[in-house]
Parts: C-alpha cells; sequence; structure tokens
C-alpha cells in the first residue's frame, strides 16, 4: 500500500481542480438553452471560463472546498487505520499546496486549525465488502449549498403547494419545494440527491449518498425514476436559473433513493449541491494502492474554451448597461446604478465575511471604509518565501448571512457597495435606499475568474479569524459583477423569489397517486 498516500492527494487535487466528464457535460447542455445576451448566459460564460482556468492553473475550482468526504470500500483485511492516516496526510498536504482551503474551524472558539484536521475533519467513512480492490470516492460539497439542504417531516404545509401527505405525490411536493426555496443561494443551476424515509440522520446519509451517482445513470426503481425526470423537468420551469438571475436552467440533476422508515416518522431529506460538484472516485489496488481507474470520467470530456463573456458584447440583444466603478465611490454614483446594471470594478475592495461583519457590528474598522467596497469572501491564498501574499481562488461567500448586520454596518463606516452571491433581504434592501448604498452580484463558484482580476493583494487586517474569515486588501481590475439591488428599493431576488412562488404553485394539484 506504499502508493496510497500518493494516491489519495491525486484524489483531492483532480476533485477540487478538474470537473467531472459528466457534471462538465450537464453544463454544457444547461449553456445551450440560455438565449446569448441574458444574464444566465453571461453567468454561465464565467462558470465556464472557470471551469477552464481551474483546469490550466491546476487550481480549486471554488474556493471553497468543503468538508472533505471520504467514502470508502475495502477488502476485508485492508488496514483501515494506517489509510485514514494517509488521506489525513494528504488533506494537509492539499492544504499546504493550495489546492484546498483552510476550512476546518472549531466551533466554539472560532479558530482555524489551518490543515483542514480537527475533530470530525475530514469524514472518512469505511465499508468492508468482498471484492479484492479498494473504491474509494471523495465529495467536496461546500458550505453554500450545503446550507441549502432541508429535511421534511411528512405531512406538512408547504408555501404555495398546500398540503404534502405521506404519498410519492407529498414526496414530489416536497422536492419541489426545496429546489425553490434554495433560490440562487446554493450557486444554482444545482444538483440534488434526496433520500426518502430513514430518521433524520441516516435519511440526511442517503440524500448525499445519491449525490456519488452518475448525472446520467438511470434509477432502477421505476416510480423513481419517473418522479426524477419529472422533478427535473418542473423545477426548470421555476425560472430561478443561474445564481437566482432568472433562466431555462435551475437544476441540472435530480437523484432519489428510498429506505424504510418507522411508523411515526416520514420524513423527505434532501442535499443541494452547487454546479461546482466537485465529486471523483477511484479503484486502487489493493496490494500496492496505486490508482488502476477513475469513475466519472467515461465518455466525453468538454473542454470548455474561454471566450468572451462582457455584457458589452452584446449590447444590441440587451439595454444593459456597463458602468465602470472605482472606490472611493459617491453617493451620487451609487444612485446612478440600477438592477440589471453591469459593473466592472477597479481598485480597491476588501473581504469581510461572517466573523468580520460580526467584528464591525461592535468593533471599529482597521482602515477607513468610507466608500469602499465590500466583498463577501473567503479566499484560498498563499504565502510566498518572501512573504508576499497570492490569490489562488476567490469568488464570492453567500451574501444573506450577513443580513443581520450589513444594512447597519454600511450606514456607520459609509460603504457604498457590497458584493457577493444570492442576495440579500429586506433589512439590508431598506439600508440601501436610506444610505445610499449598492448590492452587487458575483458569480459564484467563480473562483478562479476573480481570481485572476485581483492584481495585488495589498494587505490584510484580523488574520485572528483565519485565512478565509480576515479582511484581505485586494487592488483588482475588470472585477465583474451585476446590480441585483439599487438604492430605489429593487431587488432582483425579491421580483425572482415571488415569481418562482406563482410558478411553483402550479405545481400543487396531484400528479403522482
Ligand atoms: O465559503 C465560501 O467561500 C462560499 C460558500 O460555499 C458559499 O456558497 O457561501
Ligand atoms: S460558493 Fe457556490 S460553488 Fe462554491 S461551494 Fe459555495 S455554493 Fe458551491
Amino acid at each position: 500500500m506504499n502508493n496510497f498516500f500518493e494516491s489519495m492527494y491525486e484524489l483531492i487535487v483532480e476533485t477540487s481542480t478538474n470537473l467531472p466528464k459528466d457534471v462538465r457535460r450537464a453544463i454544457a447542455e444547461a449553456k445551450l438553452k440560455e438565449s446569448a445576451g441574458t444574464r444566465s448566459a453571461m453567468s454561465l460564460a464565467t462558470i465556464t471560463n472557470n471551469i477552464k482556468m481551474a483546469d490550466d492553473h491546476v487550481s480549486p475550482i471554488c474556493q471553497d472546498t468543503g468538508l472533505p468526504t471520504f467514502k470508502l470500500k475495502v477488502p476485508v483485511g485492508a488496514n483501515q487505520i494506517e489509510m485514514k492516516k494517509d488521506i489525513q496526510k494528504a488533506i494537509a498536504k492539499a492544504t499546504k499546496d493550495g489546492k484546498l482551503r483552510p476550512n476546518s474551524v472549531d466551533s466554539l472558539t472560532g479558530d482555524n486549525s489551518g490543515d483542514n484536521l480537527g475533530e470530525g475533519t475530514p469524514v472518512i467513512k469505511f465499508e468492508q465488502w468482498e471484492k479484492d480492490y479498494i473504491d474509494a470516492r471523495l465529495i467536496l460539497k461546500g458550505g453554500g449549498c450545503e446550507n441549502k439542504n432541508i429535511q421534511y417531516s411528512l405531512p406538512c404545509e408547504l408555501e404555495g403547494l398546500g398540503r404534502a401527505g405521506r404519498d410519492l405525490d407529498g414526496v414530489r411536493k416536497c422536492i419541489l419545494h426545496s429546489v425553490y426555496q434554495a433560490q440562487g443561494q446554493g450557486c444554482s443551476a444545482g444538483f440534488i440527491g434526496v433520500g426518502i424515509g430513514g430518521d433524520r440522520t441516516s435519511g440526511y446519509e442517503l440524500a448525499k449518498e445519491q449525490l456519488f451517482r452518475h448525472v446520467d445513470d438511470v434509477n432502477e426503481n421505476e416510480d423513481l425514476r419517473q418522479l426524477e425526470d419529472y422533478i427535473v423537468e418542473k423545477a426548470n420551469e421555476l425560472g430561478i436559473g443561474t445564481m437566482g438571475f432568472g433562466g431555462e436552467t435551475t437544476l441540472l440533476g435530480c437523484k432519489i433513493g428510498v429506505i424504510n422508515r418507522i411508523p411515526a416518522s416520514f420524513f423527505v431529506s434532501v442535499a443541494y449541491n452547487c454546479w461546482a460538484y466537485r465529486r471523483l472516485g477511484v479503484k486502487i489496488n489493493a496490494e500496492n494502492g496505486a490508482i488502476t481507474d477513475w469513475f466519472y470520467q467515461d465518455g466525453e470530456k468538454i473542454e470548455f474554451t474561454a471566450e468572451e463573456q462582457t455584457a458589452a458584447s452584446h449590447e444590441e440583444e440587451t439595454s444593459t448597461r456597463e458602468v465602470v466603478l472605482e472606490a472611493p465611490i459617491t453617493e451620487e454614483k451609487i444612485r446612478d446604478l440600477k438592477v440589471g446594471d453591469v459593473v466592472k470594478i477597479n481598485g480597491m475592495m476588501y473581504t469581510g465575511r461572517d466573523a468580520i461583519h460580526k467584528y464591525l457590528s461592535d468593533n471599529d474598522t482597521p482602515i477607513d471604509l468610507n466608500g469602499q467596497i465590500i466583498y463577501h469572501c473567503g479566499p484560498v491564498m498563499l504565502k510566498d518565501e518572501d512573504g508576499k501574499w497570492h490569490v489562488k481562488a476567490a469568488g464570492p461567500t453567500t451574501s444573506i448571512r450577513e443580513e443581520p448586520y450589513q444594512g447597519d454596518i454600511m450606514k456607520r463606516f459609509g460603504i457604498r457597495a457590497v458584493i457577493g452571491k444570492g442576495g440579500m433581504g429586506p433589512k439590508t434592501l431598506q439600508a440601501l435606499k436610506e444610505h445610499g448604498g449598492v448590492y452587487l452580484n458575483a458569480i459564484g463558484g467563480a473562483a478562479q475568474y476573480y481570481a485572476d482580476c485581483i492584481k495585488s493583494v495589498e494587505g490584510v487586517d484580523l488574520m485572528q479569524f483565519g485565512i478565509p474569515e480576515a479582511m484581505w486588501h485586494l487592488k483588482v481590475e475588470g472585477f465583474t459583477a451585476v446590480v441585483t439591488m439599487d438604492s430605489h428599493g429593487n431587488s432582483l431576488h425579491a421580483d425572482v423569489d415571488k415569481s418562482s412562488l406563482e410558478k411553483l404553485a402550479q405545481f400543487k394539484d396531484p400528479v403522482f397517486k
């Protein structure tokens, strides 16, 4: 088993940097459905450019490399203790090499272990089987989509859909609702794994297990096969679209599994995975630990090509305006921006996510933020031998988590723009109106694309919160985002939520008897 460590390292690097072939094909198909010039088409172009850049740089597709979860099937007699040690070593090395973001955080103190090792991380699950080789699978599922997982306990009442009873049609309603409630926050278009039955724990386990299925496989259970097809078709009629911008593709795949339950419980558990669906697997020789085959990598590999993705190139088809922003930004300039405008940012921006927002709510800011731009982002950073920081991946994080703080912080420090993804709620919208602020939606998961826009790291504050949570001072060029909430009370997110709820209500009547 002397090659097992190298094999695990290779599995981790490939999973983080090279999107599987079946996922690429699903994204390419979605791209064909969007009309040129729409926000969805533009976002998908950024996504496919990003996939290509991750390939070329062997760098993380998305900066959130998730909670690494390994599932291994091993022959009787294989030494699981040694395998676990090798996996942990490979995780630490991949983190040091900038292929994984340091993501293991002490839940009580907030301390980041720095190497992705810690209580409960990574997750490693073994199962014995009677074959003579090892089947090792890895999924890197990020936090934004994990937060959109949902579990229903039947019977229940669902907004838009009414009562969901304890039968296949009730299950249908729950699954459709799960896609609606995720909106764009889990970086749609997504993939869902569904577990019917079990208890709260095994139901979620089963849902996540479905994410290890091949995108193109066909469910052996005829009822579930029909339900999977139905869900993909109807979820795409909700009009949520890429990043929740509206559009034709909301869901790229749905896989459903079923296990028994006990009479009093009937759970439907849904695991939502973003478009950056990073899961791979390898077949390993149990004697020497070498990789003999890869899973999910059969069929055609779509190599996306770099393409022009600015709104300007589609100016005839849309009325999209492109505005250049550079901090410090005046209130007048902000008031001029409207939902739908595309902005290109040059100059400085400062990262701030969960820890910084909490900190700024009762502390002073380490730098003057008047007229400045805050970027909801937790990057992957590497320090070189001269002590200089380099950005390895830097896409946006889900902004809604900052909803309790954002408005107050903007007003208190004079911040004019925040960049993130998935949109924010009524409290922030009100503050944008009162203060003269704007919310800019960047493309979630496009961590290579945005890293490329960052020309230098000018400084860092509040490093005690760890790399993803520190306040990085970034100098950018041509950083593109869309105005989705403006200072006049308009929110694209609120509009898409409302229209998708109306569409959801069309699926109220029973379909599966
Ligand atoms: O933690 C991050 O960088 C992003 C996260 O996966 C999210 O989607 O919000
Ligand atoms: S930022 Fe988006 S693409 Fe990245 S892990 Fe989070 S949900 Fe997935």
